[in-house]
């Protein structure tokens, strides 16, 4: 009997999948069960199962008509990122608008954290154009926060940086917190954190100045499944005020509520 990344990349060819990406999303997939410390029987059951409603996920036209799109917030036209003579983006675009949802896929190393980089003008691209809107929030796959500060103290700093006077900085940090079901201490610093804590934090930080866009790099990493599930109704809040949302991302499932999905493919 053949093994479950086997069997789950075959399934995946057999339903139609090129056979690169069959295996790039067995690769994936193995990868996530064992950021999970378990088998992937354990984490998504039967191989075969799995593959047939990862299959159907991604044949699903996005059930979002409801919701009309915006101005362009974010606009890459034909760009490239090189590191010395490695090319690692060439020719990639995207138009992302107020509400709509992107997701940046790919394999690990193909350039994703680059490309959101650049989309927050923190890297100069190689070649081509970039446009934003003004008002971005970026949150960085880690990093990010000052181990020493508390969470109130994170978001006076950042606030302020912002132009938002103290008090209503705090108040602001202290409700979206709430919205990721966390309640701020106020000695807690942020090394005495959780990993997925630190990662609310990030997010709440990314958010504090009411973005128009908003730039996520893997922003759950830690999080539990009641907050994994928090954190996509927030993207799915901030796409339905209007908000433009670019998220980089590996878990697969995540792609049914996206508008534009930009993969880099394999690794550069
Ligand atoms: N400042 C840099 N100088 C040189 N090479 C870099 C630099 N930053 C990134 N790279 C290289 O560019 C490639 C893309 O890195 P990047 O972090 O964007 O990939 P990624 O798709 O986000 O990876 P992962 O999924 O592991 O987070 C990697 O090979 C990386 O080593």
């Amino acid at each position: 009997m053949s093994d479950w990344p086997t069997t789950f990349e075959s399934e995946l060819v057999r339903l139609g999948l090129q056979p690169a990406r069959a295996r790039r999303l067995a690769d994936e997939t193995t990868q996530q069960a064992a950021e999970s410390a378990a088998t992937p029987a354990e984490v998504f059951g039967p191989a075969h199962l799995y593959a047939r409603h990862l299959v159907a996920e991604l044949r699903t036209p996005s059930p979002r008509t409801r919701y009309e799109a915006g101005p362009v917030m974010l606009s890459l036209t034909g760009v490239s990122k090189r590191y010395r003579r490695r090319t690692v983006l060439r020719d990639v675009n995207l138009s992302v608008r107020g509400g709509e949802v992107a997701a940046i896929v790919g394999a690990n190393g193909c350039g994703k954290s680059t490309l959101l980089r650049i989309c927050a003008g923190l890297t100069r691209p190689s070649g081509g154009t970039v446009k934003r809107t003004r008002r971005v929030g970026f949150v960085p796959q880690d990093g990010g926060t000052a181990g020493w500060l508390t969470a109130e103290e994170h978001f006076t700093l950042f606030g302020s940086a912002a132009g938002m006077v103290p008090g209503r900085a705090r108040s602001t940090g202290v409700h979206l917190a709430t919205r990721l079901a966390w309640r701020p201490t106020r000695q807690q610093r942020a090394q005495q954190m959780s990993g997925g804590t630190r990662q609310k934090l990030n997010l709440v930080l990314g958010e504090l100045h009411a973005p128009d866009l908003l730039l996520l790099d893997e922003p759950y990493q830690g999080f539990d499944q009641g907050s994994y599930v928090d954190f996509w109704q927030q993207v799915l809040a901030w796409r339905d005020a209007g908000r433009a949302v670019v998220v980089v991302t590996h878990l697969l499932h995540d792609l049914q509520n996206v508008d534009h999905v930009l993969d880099l493919g394999a690794s550069a």
